[in-house]
């Protein structure tokens, strides 16, 4: 038996582990998921509704103990380890209630003897494939939507944070969710990958990850022809203009990057600061960054945790280097705490300023705690220089004039626009990226449309 050892990213201590599952049970699995679906869709939309708010409640019953688990495997900060078993509850109790308003319509015919109805219809089983810097909400964003449409669902969590989810979907379970209608396999992303793009009956394919990956799945999904929902990579920029509340931007920074050691997909990951505010802001910026108290998660005061692994860390490392090669000024960071035959990975919040979009740092998404300034003189090269990747999911932008805000709204080609705002993420709302980023949306009234089919009937002879 292959198992898939679970550490702790503060530590390097194994946790536990999970059975790699073989091909035939995968594919055992994927066939349950398929036969129950004829019988989950039929189940009408107030009782799947109440079992994923009972699924909500198990989960909230739990919270301490799944939080801990999170924090455990992921390192995040056990403070928003509790935030995300909100988060992740917080969608199912969305679409808890969305699930009774998925309505049809009539469309007058052009003659008296038709009648035509539409209907919409769940898409069949769909198989999610999740990231490790959400164990739990950006399941339960793909699992929740999916249920309530009367889809069944079939999870792949990442290797790094399998136990947060596997404990999620025995919760569901003991909810009274059919065992077939919600599973969760266990293995590495490429095979297990591979096996879901080829079923025929896996109709859908939700994906949260890096945007290779997330390119490999598209092509793979053409030759079934499935629907693809895809939240891949981001490059968030911040402008902060001349006239911007400079506090105000500072703490919505500080709170944009820093979640999650900055391993988030809009976590704010460029900075670019009109040049007459620059100084000012970055000093400001730097003083309270160097406060952030970095540690083990489950230390109450922690605020930053360890980076995931060491792939991630060198991702990091590698950035800045070539930044610092490239004339960047560190105002702040830029330390380790790293032991690779441990295996745990600490990165100081670092922040760099002289920046210019030459370094690497500029064009790839960071996902670590480092921050890199730039300056820009009109609002014009701001927006060319935030539109200037191939990426377009969460931007920020500071101001406190109006025509400023609309003018960098209307420019700014991402999926998600934070106007001194920078958490912009919730369930009611429609969350995605645009170009590379992504394709479809999660959350608010949008997050259920992809697991669902329209159905037109005409009724003639009348
Ligand atoms: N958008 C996000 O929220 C998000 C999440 C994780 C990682 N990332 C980005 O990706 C970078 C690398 O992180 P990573 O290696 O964990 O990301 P990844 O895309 O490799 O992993 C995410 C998920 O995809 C699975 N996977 C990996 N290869 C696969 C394949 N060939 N087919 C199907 N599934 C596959 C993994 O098992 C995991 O469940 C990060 O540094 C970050 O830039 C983004
Ligand atoms: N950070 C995102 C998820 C992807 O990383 C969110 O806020 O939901």
């Amino acid at each position: 038996m292959t198992v898939i050892q679970v550490k702790n990213p503060a530590t390097g201590e194994r946790i536990g582990e999970v059975k790699v599952n073989t091909k035939e049970e995968i594919n055992e699995a994927i066939l349950r998921g398929h036969e129950s679906f004829k019988t989950w869709s039929n189940v009408n939309a107030h009782e799947r509704s109440k079992l994923l708010k009972k699924w909500s409640d198990l989960i909230q019953n739990n919270k301490e103990d799944i939080a801990r688990v999170m924090t455990l495997e992921s390192g995040k900060p056990i403070k928003e380890s509790l935030g995300e078993v909100d988060y992740a509850t917080s969608y199912i109790d969305w679409y808890a209630e969305e699930a009774k308003r998925l309505y049809g319509r009539t469309i007058p015919a052009n003659t008296e003897s038709k009648r035509i109805v539409i209907t919409r219809k769940p898409v069949g089983l769909v198989a999610a494939i999740t990231p490790w810097n959400f164990p739990a909400a950006m399941m339960t964003r793909k699992a929740a939507p999916a249920l309530a449409a009367g889809c069944t669902f079939i999870v792949k969590p990442a290797e790094d944070t399998p136990l947060t989810t596997i404990r999620l979907i025995e919760l569901a379970h003991e909810a009274g969710i059919p065992e077939n209608v919600v599973q969760c396999v266990n293995g590495y992303g490429s095979e297990v990958g591979k096996l879901f793009t080829d079923s025929k009956y896996i109709r859908k394919i939700t994906f949260t990850g890096s945007t290779p990956v997330g390119k490999l799945l598209i092509k793979n999904s053409a030759d079934t022809v499935k629907h693809v929902s895809m939240e891949l990579g981001g490059h968030a920029p911040v402008i902060v203009a001349k006239d911007a509340d400079l506090d105000l931007a500072v703490d919505q920074t500080i709170a944009s990057k820093f979640r999650n050691a900055g391993q988030t997909c809009i976590c704010a990951n460029r900075l670019l600061v009109h040049e007459s505010i620059a100084d000012e802001f970055s000093e400001k910026l730097a003083a309270k960054v160097s406060e952030l108290k970095v540690g083990n998660g489950l230390n109450e005061d922690t605020q930053v945790g360890p980076v995931i692994n060491e792939k991630g860390f060198n991702k990091i490392v590698s950035q800045v280097e070539d930044a610092t090669a490239k004339g960047a000024e560190v105002i702040c960071g830029n330390e380790y705490n790293a032991d690779a035959e441990k295996g745990f990975f600490f990165v100081y919040p670092t922040v760099l300023k002289n920046v210019n979009l030459d370094m690497n740092i500029m064009q790839e998404e960071t996902f670590g705690p480092v921050l890199p300034i730039t300056t820009f003189e009109t609002l014009e090269e701001a927006v060319d220089i935030a539109n200037g990747t191939p990426y377009g999911l969460a931007s920020y932008f500071f101001t406190n004039d109006y025509r400023t805000g609309v003018y960098l709204n209307e420019n700014l080609e991402f999926g998600i626009v934070g106007w001194n705002d920078g958490a912009p993420s919730a369930a009611h709302v429609p969350f995605g990226g645009v170009k590379e980023s992504g394709i479809g949306r999660e959350g608010g009234i949008e997050g259920i449309e992809p697991y669902l089919e329209t159905k037109y009937l005409s009724i003639g002879n009348l």
